[in-house]
């Protein structure tokens, strides 16, 4: 009898695991894949970086490397050695958790779970049981109509495929320009593909703040990737290696088409539930058929809770990993809290782009009055020495009380200079606050103290 038994060892589920046997609980987690995870770290997150951080070394040494005096023969690309390289960084990380499973001594219970009633769970024939039961079974890539994936053929593939293609693709065609999309798009236009973006709304990123969105889809054009926004994918076939798009504008109803070596689908991704038998438990779910939970992370039938992609909100790993935490502390009585307003999000793109909080355009649909202070790299002399000066931070602020409520950046080092606004804003900081941090020089994060600058009598470096 387990005080508490995980399904899904994804970065909700493994962290759910470990903070409860921290917390003394006994603990199993369930895993059908046949390594620790979950998506994150197996098909997602890792290799996802992993690829573009090769391809971003690959880039430099083209673009940039003669023009700072580094000098020699041009840099190949071995596929095969940089598909190595991925799984050495996967299978370095899902080792690490299986280490932590054994220190933590969490059984890791192999193969796919259902649940039979509550507090019964069963792998293969065996029903174990549990007092209390979390399910963190999180997400799969999204179907689109008319477009049949076949991750094997390696022509019309998901994100999975797009990580393990049999060869670089002279041609692809990205369905989507969302993180996945844009992500793994500038990998194999780094690599040498001919990458064009088709998107069915008008912007790219969607969500995410409009000066940002046009000045990353700007950066991205002169990288070399196309876009056709507006454009809704009617059909993808795949004839002898390789496929033809069809697709039609939302402007006139004109009809296109493409032919490319390869497709990416990459239209969202869907909660992955099948086969847990919530029906027959009667847990209820949300229109969209994600887990319903309250605010405790708590399902309809007691004893069961869900966290991660498999329940409503942002489908990230870090915000599955809080949750992981929090219901943990819930189920061994403790305060388990995730401040949901205050959750970056990331693309890995170069340069990079990070977020928090607020854009300008829901400040201002709240109701909010808002400053605004932004500062370009331009002005930042760490990130004209790297050659990546494009790009600027925009602090928004209340114009009433100088709070912070969001921050959007789009530059180098994005992705961690983020955490220092995500660190004020869990302090209720105002932009005076970061604007009289003393902040280290010559660094990116300068760029913030000056967006905050910019939120009072003015930055130093514009
Ligand atoms: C290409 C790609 C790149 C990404 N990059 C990032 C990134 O850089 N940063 C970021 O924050 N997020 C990223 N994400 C999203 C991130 O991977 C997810 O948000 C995160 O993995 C969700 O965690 P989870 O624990 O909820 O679910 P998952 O990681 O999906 O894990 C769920 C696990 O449950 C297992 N499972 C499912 N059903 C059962 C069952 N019945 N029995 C037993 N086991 C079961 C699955 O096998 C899986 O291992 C990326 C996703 C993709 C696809
Ligand atoms: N760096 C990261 O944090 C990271 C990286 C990868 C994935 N993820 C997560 O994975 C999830 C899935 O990513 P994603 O990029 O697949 O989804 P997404 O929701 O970010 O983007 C999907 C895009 O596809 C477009 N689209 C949908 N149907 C279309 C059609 N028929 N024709 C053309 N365009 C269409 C949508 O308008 C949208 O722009 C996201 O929630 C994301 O948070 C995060």
């Amino acid at each position: 009898m387990y005080d508490l038994i995980v399904i899904g060892a994804g970065p909700g589920g493994y962290v759910c695991a470990i903070r409860a046997a921290q917390l003394g609980l006994k603990v199993a987690c369930v895993e059908g894949r046949e390594t620790l995870g979950g998506t994150c770290l197996n098909v997602g997150c890792i290799p996802s970086k992993a690829l573009l951080h090769a391809s971003h070394m690959l880039h430099e040494s083209h673009e940039n490397f003669d023009r700072m005096g580094l000098t020699g023969a041009k840099v190949k690309v071995d596929w095969t050695k940089m598909q190595g390289y991925k799984a050495e960084t996967v299978s370095g990380n899902t080792k690490g958790i299986e280490f932590l499973f054994k220190k933590n001594k969490i059984d890791w219970l192999k193969g796919w779970a259902s649940i039979e009633a509550p507090g019964k769970v069963k792998v293969g024939d065996k029903v174990h049981e549990a007092t209390n039961v979390v399910i963190a079974t999180g997400s799969d890539p999204a179907k689109l109509k008319g477009v049949e994936v076949d991750n094997a053929g390696g022509v019309i593939v998901d994100s999975t495929g797009a990580l393990s293609l049999p060869k670089i693709p002279k041609s692809m065609v990205v369905i989507g320009a969302g993180v996945i999309g844009l992500e793994l798009g500038s990998v194999y236009a780094r690599l040498g593909a001919e990458v064009t973006v088709v998107e069915y709304l008008d912007e790219i990123t969607p969500g995410m703040d409009a000066e940002v969105q046009k000045q990353f889809q700007k950066i991205l054009t002169k990288q070399g990737l196309k876009f056709i926004l507006g454009a809704a994918v009617k059909s993808a076939e795949a004839a002898k290696g390789k496929a033809r798009i069809a697709y039609s504008l939302k402007k006139d109803d004109s009809e296109h088409s493409i032919d490319t070596d390869c497709v990416l689908v990459a239209t969202g991704r869907r909660p992955q539930v099948d086969g847990l038998g919530l029906d027959a438990l009667g847990v209820q779910m949300t229109d969209r058929g994600f887990i319903k939970i309250d605010e405790h992370w708590a399902t309809s039938v007691k004893g069961v809770y869900a966290i991660g992609d498999c329940v409503p909100g942002p489908m990230l790993a870090h915000k599955a990993e809080d949750e992981g935490m929090a219901v943990a502390e819930v189920i061994a009585g403790k305060h388990g809290h995730v401040n949901y307003d205050v959750i970056p999000g990331v693309i890995y793109t170069t340069p990079e782009v990070a977020n928090v909080g607020m854009t300008e355009a829901a400040a201002k649909d709240a109701g909010r009055k808002v400053k605004i202070g932004k500062f370009p790299f331009m002005g930042n002399a760490r990130a004209k020495a790297m050659m990546q000066a494009d790009g600027f931070v925009k602090l928004i602020a209340d114009a009433e009380t100088d709070r912070i409520l969001g921050c959007h950046i789009i530059g180098p080092n994005a992705g961690e200079m983020i955490h220092e606004v995500c660190v004020a804003m869990e302090f209720g900081a105002a932009a005076e606050d970061l604007a009289l941090t003393c902040h280290a020089h010559p660094t990116t994060s300068e760029a913030v103290r000056e967006a905050a600058l910019a939120c009072g009598d003015g930055p130093i470096h514009v």
